[in-house]
């Protein structure tokens, strides 16, 4: 069978304030994630500040399919030319949210940052997750690490 068949499906719901914008989708065949788009009002963009932050809507809301969740992460070219990067990054959509997608960026660099309607702001990763069995416990495995953490096996 093709790898394409059988994916699963995103259903994507267009509000309002998204009226023209194009869907959010992969840029490229191999892509990993899917961009999304600033829907701030055309002539009203949104300016970070240095050291400021802004919750920036899709103007979508995706319904991502249950057993998978959305990464929303920040786009590298930003980072790099503009120190412009999610703030709570990955953003985790859950399969059951159904309000409108949002991107929390915050500005990391030393210049304001103007966001324009349309503008790719960040890209989300459909991954799948496992929902565990959650079940209290009198006490643990042992392991040769065992409580040992943060460092603590040296860095060579
Ligand atoms: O970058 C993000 C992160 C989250 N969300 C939405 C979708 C997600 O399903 C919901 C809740 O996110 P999260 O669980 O990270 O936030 P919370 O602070 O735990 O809020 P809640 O109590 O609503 O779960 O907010 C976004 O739109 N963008
Ligand atoms: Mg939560």
């Amino acid at each position: 069978m093709h790898p394409l068949e059988n994916r699963p499906v995103l259903a994507l719901v267009r509000l309002p304030h998204a009226q023209d914008l194009d869907l959010p989708a992969y840029e490229t065949a191999g892509a990993a994630g899917i961009d999304l788009r600033a829907a701030v009002r055309a002539g009203d963009p949104i300016t970070i500040k240095p050291g400021a932050r802004a919750l920036v809507p899709t103007g979508f809301v995706f319904e991502v399919p249950f057993g998978y969740e959305g990464q929303v992460r920040p786009r590298s070219g930003l980072a790099f030319k503009h120190g412009i990067t999610c703030l709570n990054t990955p953003g985790t959509i859950d399969s059951d949210y159904r309000g409108e997608v949002k991107v929390l960026l915050i500005n990391l660099g030393e210049e304001d940052f103007v966001i324009e309607r349309s503008m790719r702001i960040a890209q989300m990763v459909i991954a799948p997750v496992t929902q565990v069995a959650i079940r209290e416990a009198d006490g643990t495995s042992t392991t040769a690490r065992g409580s040992g953490g943060f460092g603590s096996t040296g860095s060579k």
